[in-house]
């Protein structure tokens, strides 16, 4: 997370007289992240976090996300539940921005994943989507297909470096095949949408913890896997671990088995996976917000994955026969 709403002293008091949570010890700006502003929140009843929600998140959704996080974690998910305020609600306002006190996980995210990681990860995963399926809220996709041209344009309308030019064709091009051979059915669901090694935390050998659901949407299981596979399965040099991308694949299988045609638009699905974190990433470098405690991550990242996948044929590549 980051923080780009402060809060007074006055308003947090504010917000916790409306909960069961005794008085404020302290409130610290977390800056890891860069979608929300998030708080390491301790108060008499314990340890929380405080979230209020920022440019990316629509208030209309909320009602979704934090539904999902109670249904997840009702279903036995390693989910935080948002924290109900005594007049029932989950939902609140400060400093103008929406606002939510989660329940604090303990467990850490890891830096360098190992393939067991990956493994871990698959099985979560699938778990997310098996639990996630009688979920009654429905959410479309905001940052799927029907975004991206707009935020490309977007891109090409703001102040770039003549780096960030030189990749604009390309990426055009990669929107117009995406756009022509995007599937319109393959199984689908509510997924994370998001679940980068960030947002997963581990104790041990087991995952303690699932966190961010401000993309969760319904789309394709499928998509979710390939988001996981390009956040995952890279290196820092940026080549492809095929170990780790075979765990991933198969942990997955052990709880949700894939459909034939889940597996050969895979590589499309990664295609189309790494163009949207491009996007937004491209986008966010060039929108940086002044005075933001936020470091805006590295497009060029994606553009390299992407190409990965233009060159891949079938699911051979990420380790699966
Ligand atoms: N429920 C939780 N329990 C413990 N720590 C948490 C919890 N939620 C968030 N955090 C901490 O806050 C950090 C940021 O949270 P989160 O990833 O949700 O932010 P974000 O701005 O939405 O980030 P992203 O850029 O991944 O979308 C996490 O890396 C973690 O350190
Ligand atoms: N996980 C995203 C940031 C949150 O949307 C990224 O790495 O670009």
């Amino acid at each position: 997370m980051a923080v780009y709403t402060e809060i007074s002293d006055d308003e947090l008091d504010a917000l916790l007289d409306q909960y069961d949570l005794g008085q404020a010890l302290s409130c610290k700006g977390i800056a890891e992240g860069v979608e929300n502003s998030n708080y390491l929140l301790h108060t008499e009843a314990g340890y929380f976090i405080l979230t209020l929600y920022e440019k990316r998140v629509n208030a209309k959704d909320l009602p979704f996300f934090l539904g999902l996080m109670e249904h997840l974690a009702a279903g036995g998910f390693m989910s935080p539940t948002p924290i109900t305020a005594k007049d029932g609600s989950n939902l609140k306002e400060v400093a103008g921005r929406p606002a939510a006190i989660i329940e604090f996980l303990d467990g850490r995210s890891v830096r360098r994943a190992t393939p067991n990681h990956c493994a871990l990860l698959g099985q979560t995963l699938a778990l997310l989507h098996t639990i996630g399926s009688d979920f009654k809220l429905t959410r479309s996709n905001t940052l799927s297909l029907a975004s991206w041209r707009p935020l490309y344009e977007s891109c090409l309308n703001s102040n770039g470096s003549s780096l960030e030019d030189d990749l604009l064709p390309d990426i055009a091009a990669e929107i117009d095949f995406l756009e022509k051979h995007w599937p319109n059915d393959l199984p689908s669901g509510v997924i994370h949408a998001d679940l980068f090694p960030d947002n997963i935390f581990f104790l041990k050998d087991r995952v303690s913890g699932v966190i961010d659901y401000y993309f969760a949407c319904n789309d394709f299981f499928a998509y979710d896997l390939a988001i996981c596979l390009n956040a995952w399965c890279f290196e820092t040099d940026g080549s492809f671990n095929i170990t780790k991308a075979r765990k991933l694949l198969n942990g997955y299988r052990e709880v949700r088995a894939f459909s034939q045609q889940e597996l050969e638009f895979l590589p499309l699905l990664c295609r189309g996976a790494a163009i949207r974190f491009l996007l937004t990433r491209l986008y966010d470098w060039l929108n940086q917000v002044e005075g933001a405690l936020v470091k805006p991550k590295d497009p060029l990242e994606y553009f390299k994955k992407l190409q990965f996948h233009q060159a891949v044929t079938t699911v051979a590549a990420y380790g699966l026969d």
